[in-house]
């Protein structure tokens, strides 16, 4: 069976998507897709090639019997009331992060998902699909470095065209955010943000860099760095320090060239190519468990995580103090093996 999915959404990273469901994973075909900007969601079809209806609305997509499973990869206020259309209309639906650009709007998603009672929702938190992250996961998980202490991490790109406001908390840092939790499997207490010397690449009015320190449950103190206008490239670390030893995430593989009497490495400068294998391993997964009707990916509640770590750390950016992350404990709805019926 081919599982038919519906595309709210043609922008950047939705065609991405459509072209790595269309020409790189199996199982999946593109037979609907959506754009308030409907001439690009014309020239996205002839470009990829693909046998997909073009509809006016994300609404109309979504109740179109035609339509399977839904992606969203429209811009992040929309998501919201899609994912909440899709639930409604009982169908699986691939979220890009964030699930919604407030912790309220992610709980009603929850309630909704809840309510409904079968797991649909999926968000688009990639980096537990990256090969170097599994393996870091790995080394923890089998007690190599003995019991995780602390944590640092570095979160850089280049630049950050049309970067204003919170964004480099509200849409970059959310994937350490997210991926912490997973990586260390333990949840967030508090949150501090540190704002260093501002670049003078940064634009008019924008904090770049900023510290991010989180503290767990479990006592693990964790400092994030976001540079988004760090110049060299798209650099992403993280090491792990525990109580015998410390693991690093594996870089990505480059050719040591020595010439001229340097020995250097290339550093990648896009997301798109640093997370390219975490993608089509996401999404491979994604089709495959939706067609066995289950949800084994990021949850819409590790998307209200991630919205509510946001937002402590945006008020801690703002009052300079260390901000309480409250959480209520996690519905049994979203313990693993749920499944959906198609
Ligand atoms: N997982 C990841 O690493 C990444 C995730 N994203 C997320 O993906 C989403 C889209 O980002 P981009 O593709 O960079 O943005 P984009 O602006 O390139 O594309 C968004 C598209 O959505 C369309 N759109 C907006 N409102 C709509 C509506 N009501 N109905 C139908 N279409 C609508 C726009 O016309 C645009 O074509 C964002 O939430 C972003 O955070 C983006 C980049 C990387
Ligand atoms: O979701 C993303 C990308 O995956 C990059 O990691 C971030 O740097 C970017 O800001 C954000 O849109």
């Amino acid at each position: 069976m081919t599982l038919r999915i519906g595309v709210i959404g043609t922008g950047a990273i939705g065609q991405e998507h459509v072209h790595r469901i269309t020409h790189s994973l199996q199982g999946a075909e593109i037979v609907a897709v959506t754009d308030v900007n409907k001439e690009q969601a014309i020239k996205v079809v002839k470009k990829q090639n693909i046998n997909a209806k073009v509809y006016e609305s994300g609404n109309e997509l979504i109740q179109s019997s035609d339509v399977e499973a839904i992606m969203v990869t429209s811009w992040g206020p929309t998501h919201e009331e899609f994912v909440l259309a899709a639930i409604d209309a009982g169908k699986p639906v691939f979220c890009e992060k964030p699930l919604a650009t407030t912790a309220e709007g992610c709980k009603r998603i929850v309630d909704a998902e809840v309510t409904h009672g079968k797991q649909l929702v999926q968000v688009g938190f990639m980096r537990r699909f990256d090969h170097s992250y599994r393996q870091l996961k790995k080394v923890i998980d089998e007690g190599k470095i003995g019991d995780p202490l602390m944590v640092n991490c570095a979160h850089r790109a280049p630049a950050a065209p049309g970067f204003k406001g919170d964004m480099a908390l509200t849409d970059s840092l959310v994937h350490e955010m997210d991926v912490l939790r997973w990586l260390l499997d333990d949840d967030y207490v508090s949150a501090q943000v540190l704002l260093p010397r501002r670049t003078r690449f940064a634009d008019e009015g924008l904090q770049d860099p900023h510290i991010m320190l989180l503290e767990t449950k479990q006592g693990i103190r964790i400092s994030v760095e976001s540079f988004v206008n760090c110049q060299y490239g798209y650099d992403i670390q993280c090491q792990v320090v525990g109580e015998t030893g410390t693991a690093n995430l594996p870089e990505p593989s480059s050719v040591p060239v020595r010439s001229d009497a340097k020995l250097s490495n290339e550093i990648l400068v896009d997301w798109k190519d640093r997370f390219i294998d975490a993608f089509n391993v996401e999404f491979q997964e994604w089709i495959d468990s939706t067609k066995k009707g289950e949800v084994n990916g990021p949850s819409a509640w590790d998307g209200y995580v991630a919205a509510v770590t946001s937002d402590a750390c945006v008020e801690a950016k703002r009052t300079g103090q260390i901000e309480p992350i409250s959480m209520p404990k996690r519905p049994a709805f979203y313990d693993r093996g749920q499944k959906v019926k198609l």
